[in-house]
């Protein structure tokens, strides 16, 4: 992409980039900007309450404008008391009802405005929500972060005071354009016309206000997202232990700085244009009082001081309508971010409504085979397959181990297996107790994956994540199942304590572990875990698994494993080789059998 003169390239340079910059056609602004009008049309019933106040208080103020003139034309020059009292009250409670109008409607704008940034924050956190697994791969969290709290927010001002600034300032403009022309013509048409110059010169520097918006937030997420990666536990840690603290440092001064250039950029774009308008509305009333001592000497005084508040009265809509204009198109760019996220194809993760629920009742029984058909699967650019026709036919309960070396698709399966990455070919499906075959094979695995996760909360509400119902004494139970029980008591406060960012404040093998006993505490008939051992040394790692033979009851336990535990009987090792499945052994008592191959 080309960049424009002044704003900033996408930041492939320093590699934390946000998507591209896109160029957009006007239609496509049309769509923007009749999106948010549907949107602001669900609030319809404060929508037109507010409007109707807006007209109320333009209205108003116009009626102290003309009163103003029957002061100066008629009760002054008359010396008429009674008239100049009756409109000196009236002009008074025109000024307190359209103070009352004012706060009245920046309740109805505030209301409205924040509904509308609730509703689109909900549904980019669902949209993100459904994406593709593989999507959280190719976006950043900090890029996500980004757009649902920053952007978000950037347009709260807009959809609160656009919409009906936009309505005050044109019924100011469009009134107070009518009395002008009633007083004075040549005057009206001459102040007219400087306003609809000023106009254009405004939407100039409004358009590119708009696209540095765009290349900001961009440098933002990318901004946010080194933060994210560098002063982490493990970012820090690996500066320090490669001494790159320097070279991070460095990185992020010249993030910030373009943060910061583009930023200035963003704020002086159009201020000459802003003094040139600021200068010409000054002027105006000046050369009325010229015009009113030399060409137009007819005029009233009234007209005069009328033409001249109209003036003044009409500098400030004027002034505030190229200002929302410019905002607006700035905020068309944080719109358009917010709908890329929306409308995003691949957020098709499941249904729109929550389709998977945890498994309870029909779904916990027992799963009498799990099959994988001809699995094939590649990521995203790249070339290789992961998994190459991976095929297996097994029965369900007992413990059944995947071993093969690394890269050979372990993880690709487990993942398919779990329902939470489509094959591009093939399928997988279990068989339950009742002899029905099911696809929907979400509803009956729990994966463990490699890296486990906990969230920055106690022991207790990690482990509630996997049932919410979860009593405490069912949670001893699995803790005890991965050799967890006695630790936690040691705890000074137990299962209440809060295990840090991302389970910083626990070793590996425990974060390995609480992820486990999470898994055990749903209901899912099926559990793979991936590689969960691996933090544990040999004998904790039998005692587990061990424990987990006694405990699983009608349970399918799938390990994923380099480290292959004592067999025992029933258990069945399934050997993968380049994305294939080459080898299935069930132990049996004379030894491991061959089990025969699936297609
Ligand atoms: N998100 C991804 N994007 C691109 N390629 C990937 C991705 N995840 C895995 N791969 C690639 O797919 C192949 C299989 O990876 P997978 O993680 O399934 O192997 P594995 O057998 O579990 O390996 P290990 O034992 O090292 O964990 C590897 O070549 C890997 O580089």
């Amino acid at each position: 992409m080309k960049p424009r003169a002044g704003i900033p390239a996408p930041r492939d340079d320093h590699g934390y980039s946000d998507s591209p910059t896109k160029t957009l056609t006007d239609s496509r602004g049309r769509h923007v900007w009749l999106r948010v009008l549907t949107l602001l049309l669900q609030d319809r019933g404060r929508l037109i309450a507010s409007f109707t106040v807006v007209l109320w208080s333009v209205g108003l103020s116009m009626l102290g404008t003309v009163l103003l003139k029957r002061v100066v034309d008629e009760a002054l020059p008359q010396r008429d008391a009674s008239l100049l009292t009756t409109l000196c009250l009236v002009m008074i409670a025109a000024a307190v009802l359209a103070s009352v109008c004012t706060v009245l409607m920046a309740r109805l704008n505030h209301t409205i405005g924040q509904r509308l940034v609730h509703r689109l924050r909900v549904e980019m956190f669902r949209a993100t929500q459904r994406m593709r697994l593989e999507h959280f791969t190719t976006e950043s969290v900090s890029g996500i972060q980004t757009r649902i709290a920053n952007d978000v927010d950037g347009i709260s001002n807009v959809v609160t005071f656009a919409a009906q600034g936009m309505v005050a300032s044109a019924a100011v403009l469009l009134t107070s354009a009518v009395i002008m022309l009633v007083l004075s013509w040549p005057i009206a048409l001459v102040s007219l016309t400087l306003a609809a110059c000023l106009n254009v010169l405004n939407n100039r520097f409004a358009k590119r206000r708009r696209r540095l918006t765009r290349a900001q937030q961009g440098l933002i997420s990318g901004m946010v997202q080194f933060v994210g990666e560098h002063l982490s536990f493990s970012g820090v840690l690996l500066g320090r232990t490669l001494k790159r603290e320097r070279w991070q440092y460095e990185k992020f001064e010249a993030l910030s700085a373009d943060v910061a250039r583009t930023a200035v950029q963003e704020r002086l774009a159009g201020r000459t244009a802003v003094a040139t308008i600021s200068v010409t509305l000054s002027a105006l009333p000046i050369l009325v009082y010229w015009a009113a001592g030399t060409v137009l000497s007819g005029i009233s005084l009234g007209s005069v001081i009328v033409i001249t508040a109209l003036q003044s009265n009409i500098s400030m809509p004027i002034q505030q309508l190229m200002q929302l204009s410019s905002d607006v198109q700035s905020s068309r760019a944080l719109f358009e971010r917010i709908f890329e996220v929306i409308d995003r194809p691949d957020a098709a993760m499941g249904d729109s409504k929550y389709g998977h629920p945890a498994p309870s009742g029909a779904t916990s029984g027992a799963v009498r085979r799990i099959v994988a058909e001809g699995l094939d699967h590649a990521y995203e650019g790249r070339q290789r397959k992961s998994l190459d026709g991976a095929a297996f036919n097994l029965h369900g309960g007992g413990r059944i181990f995947v071993t093969g070396e690394s890269g050979s698709g372990k993880s690709t399966l487990a993942l398919i297996l779990a329902g939470l990455v489509d094959p591009q070919a093939g399928s997988v499906s279990v068989t339950l107790e009742n002899g029905e075959r099911r696809s929907d094979v979400r509803t009956f695995v729990c994966l463990v994956p490699q890296e486990a996760t906990l969230f920055n909360l106690s022991i207790r509400e990690n482990l509630a994540f996997g049932q919410a119902e979860a009593s405490a004494e069912r949670m001893a139970e699995v803790l005890r199942t991965v050799e967890l029980e006695a630790l936690v008591s040691r705890l000074p406060r137990g299962l209440d304590t809060v295990v840090g960012d991302r389970g910083a404040k626990v070793s590996g093998g425990e974060r390995q572990r609480l992820a486990v006993a999470r898994a055990l505490l749903s209901e899912h008939p099926v559990l793979v875990f991936d590689e969960f051992s691996s933090g544990l040394d040999s004998v904790t790692s039998e005692a587990v698994f061990e424990r987990l033979l006694e405990r699983i009851s009608f349970r399918t336990l799938v390990v994923i494993t380099h480290c292959l535990p004592t067999l025992r009987d029933g258990d069945v090792v399934v050997k993968m080789e380049a994305g294939k499945v080459v080898r299935v052994d069930a132990i049996g008592a004379g030894g491991p059998q061959a089990v025969p191959m699936a297609k």
